[in-house]
């Protein structure tokens, strides 16, 4: 089984040699992906396409080697094909007969074919030949070049035929690495995992960086958003994630900085430590989620503020975006679930913050901080390479234990929001079944019978785990995660 991939249209306008670049760049970057399904794996690059043979004895490995290039950047549609020798146009449509027969039976279709090579005839010489013969010597109801049910789409290189069994969407964009690389500002929301996405997409190599506010739960769950976008589109090239401590910046937020300002200082403290980490290691932009007027103080006036701490470059990506349509896309490359599951955390809420920040007046507010904070905060990041984190949370699901069945003298939370769970209610019998929403459990956990086990539960497994890995982070040995 092989796979013909085309390249994004947008490298075909390159010049000969930018063309030469990108399209060795996606063949190294697909092997590199391709090599962990399989290390078999033969990727071969021709002028304009890249080929993809699925190892003749692994023949269930296609559609794992088909996910996966749907997921590269760089590539604007894969086809998986079958390949034929041929001698003659007669001979390309005696071996299509027999594969088409059954399929265009009772049907109308059309045969589509892309040639290149030298040959005695041209495509639409084939397309006659072929459709012809099929029209005549099957039960298929006929040639029809507009909506056909049933196209026959051929690929003729040299003395090869390729019979196109499948197309598969791809991703677009660059290949990984065509552009700089990137520091991407991750909270684990809807829009930091969709700004830092657009960004892998584009070819930039996207680092993560985090900033604690607080929580050890909010950190697990932003590794598993930062890994998730690297593992499935990113991983032909490593990248890093950061976490830095901001507790400390917050405090000091918090105890000198007047109320309003709260947040556009938070930002631009933001913006001063990403700058020194991707100062760095040579990182020469930042990316943000923010979105404009998405909540009261994302105005631009206040965004022109935040700019106004760094000299890097700031991207923001999602700036003219809708929300609903950020949320469609978070749901189209996976990250909706985590977002969803991640509370919402932050440790500065302005009672009234402002929506038109002075920079005079933010610059004063600002000499309030001790003198060395972004110093002690930016010394005390930790920096993992981003492969790390999967031993990091397979040690942290290992501490989980996951049920299928429970006992009945065993407890089930049921942690969804009430939303979900007045929808479809959990009901089992001779089990008794809690309801405590995830963002009340941290405080009410601790008034439960300890004598008990409990078992947290959630539809998609998602957030009962990470839940679970804070209550047994707080000590409590009792918790497990119910996936029925
Ligand atoms: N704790 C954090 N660590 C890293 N980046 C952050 C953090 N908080 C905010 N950011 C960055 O600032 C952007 C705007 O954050 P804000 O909290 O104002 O909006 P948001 O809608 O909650 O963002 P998101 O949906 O990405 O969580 C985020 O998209 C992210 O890029």
């Amino acid at each position: 089984m092989k796979f013909i991939v085309k390249l994004y249209p947008e490298i075909m306008m390159k010049s000969k040699s930018v063309r030469m670049r990108f399209t060795k760049m996606l063949e190294t970057n697909i092997r590199n992906v391709l090599k962990k399904v399989d290390e078999e794996a033969k990727v071969q690059r021709l002028y304009d396409r890249i080929l993809v043979k699925v190892p003749d004895n692994k023949p269930e490995l296609g559609d794992a080697f088909a996910e996966r290039l749907g997921c590269i950047p760089g590539i604007a549609h894969v086809v998986q094909v079958s390949e034929y020798a041929f001698d003659s146009i007669d001979h390309i449509y005696q071996q299509v007969l027999p594969k088409y027969r059954d399929e265009i039976a009772g049907k109308t279709f059309c045969v589509r074919v892309k040639r290149s090579g030298n040959h005695d005839f041209n495509s639409i010489e084939v397309e006659r030949y072929v459709g012809g013969g099929l029209n005549q010597h099957t039960d298929a109801l006929g040639v029809k070049l507009k909506n056909p049910d049933v196209t026959v789409n051929l690929e003729i290189d040299q003395d090869k035929l390729y019979m196109v069994e499948r197309r598969i969407p791809g991703l677009g964009g660059f290949p990984m690495a065509t552009q700089e690389d990137v520091l991407s500002l991750i909270s684990g929301g809807f829009d930091s995992g969709v700004s830092s996405f657009q960004f892998i997409k584009k070819g930039a190599r996207t680092h993560y960086c985090f900033f604690n506010l607080g929580g050890a739960q909010h950190e697990i769950g932003v590794k598993q958003v930062a890994y998730h976008l690297w593992k499935t589109y990113g991983e032909s090239h490593k990248v890093r994630f950061v976490s830095v401590p901001f507790e400390p910046v917050v405090q000091e937020i918090l105890e000198r900085i007047d109320n309003g300002q709260m947040g556009v200082v938070l930002k631009r403290m933001m913006m001063r430590a990403a700058t020194r980490i991707a100062d760095k290691y040579g990182i020469q932009a930042l990316v943000t989620g923010e979105s404009l007027g998405q909540v009261s103080s994302q105005t631009l006036t206040n965004l022109n503020v935040i700019d106004r701490s760094t000299d890097l470059l700031i991207l923001r990506p999602l700036i003219a975006m809708d929300k609903q349509d950020i949320i469609n896309q978070s749901r189209v490359i996976g990250t909706e679930d985590f977002a969803k599951s991640i509370p919402e955390y932050c440790g500065v809420i302005s009672q009234k913050p402002t929506v038109k920040a002075i920079l005079s007046k933010v610059e004063k507010e600002e000499l309030k901080f001790s003198e060395d904070l972004i110093d002690r905060v930016v010394d005390a990041a930790v920096v993992m390479d981003i492969r790390d984190i999967e031993a990091e949370m397979n040690q942290q699901v290992t501490e989980t234990e996951t049920v299928k069945d429970v006992a009945s003298e065993e407890i089930v939370i049921d942690v969804r929001a009430p939303e979900e769970e007045e929808r479809k209610p959990l009901v089992l019998d001779n089990v008794m079944v809690k309801t405590i929403p995830f963002f009340k459990l941290a405080t009410q956990f601790a008034d439960l019978d300890k004598s008990k086990t409990y078992l947290l539960y959630c539809d998609r497994g998602v957030m009962s785990k990470l839940q679970a890995l804070y209550l047994i982070e707080q000590g409590y040995t009792n918790v497990k995660v119910y996936r029925p």
